[in-house]
């Protein structure tokens, strides 16, 4: 098998999931050696962009890291925030995240009887049913002092993160619905937020309150150098360094000439294509596989385009 073995921290394929996977308990807290990416490849050109990311928040500033698809978002994030040492705490943002999703929810009831002795022999018992209230990411991640990942935030619905703007302005999180004195929590002063957007989807999907986004500073990250990406695909992938080669020098070819957006990640899959359908040993590949394979890797692009794939594989070709 071509591909190497890596722990699973969803940075290779992109995490599905709304609510962050965290430890074994079930709690959405990780611990920074959990979430840390592996393999992490840092040249001069990561370790700088990471840097800054961790630099601001060490100066308690909420960061918004935005850049093209596949280019490493997640990585540098995941990166940034194991480095501050502090618990983490993942949330994937889509449509279904909205502020219970945020900062926690009743979960139905819990029954119990309570009884009343009023004289010898004389009782009465009535059933009391407790509302139980079960944290969400926000929440536990502002109780704990956690760094908050929040992956693709501009996917949810601007309306889910009003309650983000008194924890960045008040250091209070109010989590509606929750009865009782403790409906608000003072933000841990080791809290910190950390969130991505694709640079298309930040404008594009859903429109976040400018209020919320001034709050932000934001750190724009682009497609890496060619080593950079030659490096990362060589710890992903177990294929000898012409393949590396040429598969990166592919890629950074199609990315300027192609209408669609090809990533870092383009890249890893490639590869792993290449080493099966390659004849055994091979270093090299003839055009055709080569088209072959950048074909079906860029096609989700164009799903359901019509004559797209025909388009998407002379454009393959031409560029190649
Ligand atoms: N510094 C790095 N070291 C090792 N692998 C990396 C590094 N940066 C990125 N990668 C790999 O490149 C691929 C794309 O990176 P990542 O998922 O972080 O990009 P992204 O910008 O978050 O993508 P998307 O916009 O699709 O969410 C992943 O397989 C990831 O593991």
């Amino acid at each position: 098998m071509a591909k190497k073995e890596r722990a699973s921290n969803g940075t290779s394929g992109g995490s599905s999931s709304s609510g962050g996977s965290g430890g074994s308990d079930g709690s959405p807290l990780s611990s920074p050696e959990e979430i840390a990416p592996d393999p992490f490849i840092e040249t001069d050109a990561v370790a700088s962009v990471r840097d800054r990311i961790t630099g601001w928040l060490e100066a308690d500033q909420p960061v918004h890291l935005i850049g093209p698809t596949g280019c490493g978002k997640t990585a540098l994030a995941l990166s940034a925030a194991a480095k501050r040492g502090r618990p983490v705490v993942w949330i994937n943002g889509d449509e279904a995240v909205g502020t219970a999703e945020l900062v926690g929810t009743h979960s139905g009831g819990e029954r119990y009887e309570e009884r009343d002795q009023f004289v010898s022999g004389v009782s009465k018992t009535t059933e009391v049913v407790r509302e139980r209230w079960v944290d969400n990411p926000l929440s536990v991640a502002v109780k704990e002092g956690a760094t908050l990942v929040y992956n693709e935030f501009s996917r949810s619905d601007p309306s889910a993160h009003n309650v983000l703007l008194s924890v960045l302005e008040e250091g209070i999180l109010e989590r509606p619905g929750k009865h009782g004195e403790d409906r608000t929590i003072d933000v841990h002063p080791e809290f910190r937020l950390l969130v991505t957007s694709n640079d298309v989807e930040y404008a594009g999907v859903h429109e976040q309150q400018d209020a919320l986004l001034d709050r932000f500073v934001g750190v724009n990250v682009d497609y890496y150098d060619a080593e950079t990406e030659r490096e990362i695909v060589a710890a992903h992938v177990d294929v000898p360094e012409e393949t590396i080669e040429q598969v990166v020098d592919a890629i950074r070819t199609l990315r300027d000439e192609l209408d669609v957006v090809v990533g870092t990640r383009a890249a890893i899959t490639a590869a792993e294509g290449l080493s099966v359908f390659a004849e055994d040993g091979a270093e090299e590949f003839g055009d055709e596989l080569l088209v072959d394979v950048f074909t079906d890797v860029l096609a989700p692009k164009i799903a359901g385009e019509g004559d797209g794939i025909d388009e998407l594989r002379d454009a393959i070709s031409d560029a190649l």
